[in-house]
């Protein structure tokens, strides 16, 4: 069974003190077939450019979550059906978007997590501009490549390490 993100914050009350564990801002939407993911983050940070998330999700996920900083652009979509099958394929647990997807019934039939902002039709820049595994800061949170990412339905914790009972 997964660990729940309130039971985890009950139970680590001096890491949210100190910092060790952070909970996002409650600003995004459930997609995909997994309501409930968790696993080591990889992190991209682009605007409006999604050529980068392709080159993630062409790896081997293994168990992995790719946080997407798109900078909360609401002009444009950063993933869409194919790059989630692709990273259902590739053994991704999930992706969370500080910015749009589209084809979210496509989206929605893949053995993943997705959490964004919102959807939106249009698609990215194709330009391959941005960053891979650098830290990020979204929704109230930073974020560094390597750390732990937890998603329920209550919402999505990040933890330096590993969170175990
Ligand atoms: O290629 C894109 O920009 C995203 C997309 O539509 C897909 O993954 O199907």
């Amino acid at each position: 069974m997964p660990l729940a993100t309130a039971e985890v914050c009950d139970a680590n009350a001096q890491s949210i003190t100190n910092g060790e564990l952070r909970a996002l801002h409650p600003i995004f939407k459930i997609y995909g077939r997994r309501p409930v993911f968790a696993g080591p983050i990889a992190t991209v940070k682009i605007f409006e450019d999604n050529v980068l998330v392709r080159e993630l999700l062409q790896e081997k996920g293994h168990g992995r979550v790719l946080v997407i900083d798109g900078g909360g652009s609401m002009r444009c979509a950063l993933l869409g059906g194919n790059l989630a099958q692709l990273a259902q394929n590739n053994g991704w647990a999930g992706i969370v978007v500080n910015g749009c997807i589209r084809d979210v019934d496509e989206i929605n039939g893949c053995d993943i997590g997705v959490r964004a902002l919102n959807s939106h039709p249009m698609k990215s820049n194709k330009k391959g501009v941005g960053e891979k595994h650098v830290a990020v800061a979204i929704a109230g949170a930073r974020i560094c490549d390597g750390e732990w990412l937890h998603a329920d339905s209550d919402g999505i914790l990040i933890s330096t390490t590993e969170l175990t009972v």
